[in-house]
C-alpha cells in the first residue's frame, strides 16, 4: 500500500535485527524509514533490502558530500537500491549538485528523489560562526536551498523553521524534509532547531523526520498514530 503519510521515522540503530524489530512495530501504510549513516555503516545494503521486503518506502539518508564525480556515482549506487530518496550535502556546490541529478537523468528505471542538506538542525547561529558562516541560519538556509532548486534537485533538508520562509520563495512543488521535529513533551536531545509536528505542516513541510521520540518510546506505533492525529486535528 503506497504511503500517503508525510513522516518518516529515523532508523538510527547500531544493527540489522534492530532496525527490522523496529520497523516490524510500524505500518507502511502510516510511515517511511530512514536508514542512516550509524546502520547503514555496520549492515550495508541488506537492512534497505529487508525493510522494502516489508513493504517501507526507504530513505537513504547518507548525507554525500565529495568531489562531484565521486558523489554522483554514490548517488547512483543509491539509485541501484532502488530507494525513495537519497540525499548530499548543499555546501558541496553547484557542480556536485549538477553532476547528482544528470547521472540520475541518465540512468533508466525509477528515480529516487534527490534532496540536498542545507544547515544541520543541530547547528545554531554561534556553530555557524566557529566555522566561518557569519550569517543567521535562516540566510544560510535561503541561500542554499535556492542554489539547490537551481541546480534541479527536487528539495532540501532544513529545520521547520525556517519552511514558512521557503515555502514562500521556492516552487510549490519543491520538498522541503525537516527533521528537529519534536512533540510538545518530548526531549530535544541533540537538536537545536526544533518544531512541532503540527507547526512544521503549517509552515509548509513536505516531510517530517522523527527518529527518537517514536523509536525510543514504549509503543512507538501509539507515539505515530498520536501524531498523525495531531496533523489531523
Ligand atoms: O538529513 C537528515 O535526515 C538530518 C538532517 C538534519 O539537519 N538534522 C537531522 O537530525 N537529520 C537526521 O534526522 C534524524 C533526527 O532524529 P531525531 O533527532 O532522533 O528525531 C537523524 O537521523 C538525523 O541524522
Amino acid at each position: 500500500m503506497p504511503c500517503n503519510t508525510p513522516i518518516i521515522v529515523a532508523l538510527d540503530f547500531p544493527d540489522a535485527a534492530s532496525a527490522v524489530a523496529m520497523a516490524d512495530r510500524l505500518d507502511p501504510a502510516q510511515c517511511r524509514l530512514k536508514v542512516g549513516k550509524e546502520l547503514f555503516t555496520a549492515t550495508g545494503p541488506a537492512v534497505v533490502e529487508a525493510l522494502q521486503d516489508k513493504g517501507f518506502e526507504v530513505f537513504l539518508d547518507l548525507k554525500f558530500h565529495d568531489i562531484p564525480n565521486t558523489t554522483a556515482n554514490a548517488v547512483r549506487s543509491a539509485a541501484e537500491l532502488g530507494v525513495w530518496m537519497v540525499n548530499v550535502h548543499a555546501g558541496g556546490g553547484r557542480r556536485m549538485m549538477e553532476a547528482c541529478r544528470e547521472i540520475l537523468e541518465r540512468r533508466s528505471g525509477p528515480r529516487p528523489l534527490l534532496t540536498a542538506v542545507t544547515v544541520l538542525t543541530s547547528l545554531e547561529q554561534e556553530d555557524l560562526q566557529e566555522v566561518g558562516i557569519d550569517i543567521e541560519p535562516m540566510v544560510q538556509v535561503q541561500r542554499l536551498a535556492r542554489l539547490t532548486q537551481d541546480c534541479g534537485l527536487d528539495g532540501v533538508v532544513c529545520s521547520a523553521r525556517e519552511a514558512k520562509a521557503l515555502r514562500s520563495a521556492l516552487n510549490e512543488d519543491f520538498k522541503l524534509v525537516t527533521p528537529g521535529i519534536r512533540p510538545d513533551d518530548a526531549s530535544a536531545d541533540d537538536q537545536k532547531r526544533i518544531v512541532t509536528p503540527r507547526q512544521a505542516m503549517d509552515n509548509g513541510s513536505s516531510y517530517l523526520v522523527i527518529g527518537r521520540p517514536i523509536t525510543r518510546a514504549e509503543d512507538p506505533a501509539a507515539v505515530l498514530s498520536a501524531i498523525l492525529e495531531s496533523l489531523n486535528s
